[in-house]
């Protein structure tokens, strides 16, 4: 499979999710900022995933000669059934007109501390990223996953296994 043979377009021009559909695809987006249409706080896997594919399929027509739209969203999800845990979610929606796939990055657990005030202050996730790390913008960098992994894993690499995820079945032949 080689994703490099397609132009991409990507619903955002968030410097983490752009730079890790470079490392996916080993080309770069063309990157525009388009509405995902859902709260600026996703706070169900539904919603999350709604946001990717809004993105996604409004990237592609907003873009001419690009043979997929990307849509990027993190967003939390709690867990009522095994854990009682929030977790930070990060999906990629990927459309070319015809077909849609979804992939689904790595699912994290967040500390209970940071799910409560984000409902009870009505703020989102980077604020708080920014707060505790002392890093501005935080969500364009190595995002929640860096500072609750000491670096481990980024938000880059992150999204990177969602979009590889979501554009394996447009190019194996494994799929059809
Ligand atoms: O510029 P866009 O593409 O909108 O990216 P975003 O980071 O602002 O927005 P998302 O819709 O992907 O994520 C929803 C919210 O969750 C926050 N968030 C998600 N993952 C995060 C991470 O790893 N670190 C910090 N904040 C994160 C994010 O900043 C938003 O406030």
């Amino acid at each position: 499979m080689d994703f490099s043979t397609f132009h991409y377009a990507l619903g955002t021009t968030n410097a983490a999710k752009k730079s890790a559909v470079q490392l996916a695809t080993g080309v770069e987006p063309i990157c525009l900022s388009v509405p995902s249409c859902i709260s600026d706080q996703p706070m169900t896997e539904e919603e999350t995933i709604t946001g990717a594919i809004n993105r996604a399929k409004t990237v592609f027509t907003q873009i001419p000669n690009v043979d997929i739209g990307l849509g990027l969203e993190g967003g939390l999800m709690y867990d009522e059934r095994f854990t009682q845990e929030w977790y930070l979610i990060s999906i990629c929606a990927a459309w070319n007109g015809m077909k849609l796939h979804v992939g689904k990055g790595l699912s994290f657990p967040i500390p209970k501390q940071a799910a409560e005030r984000i409902q009870k202050e009505n703020i989102e996730l980077s604020t708080i990223i920014d707060e505790w790390s002392g890093i501005r913008n935080s969500n364009h960098q190595g995002g929640a996953y860096a500072l609750l992994t000491e670096g481990r894993i980024r938000r880059a690499d992150v999204f990177r296994d969602a979009v590889i995820a979501a554009l394996t079945p447009y190019f194996s032949k494994l799929y059809v």
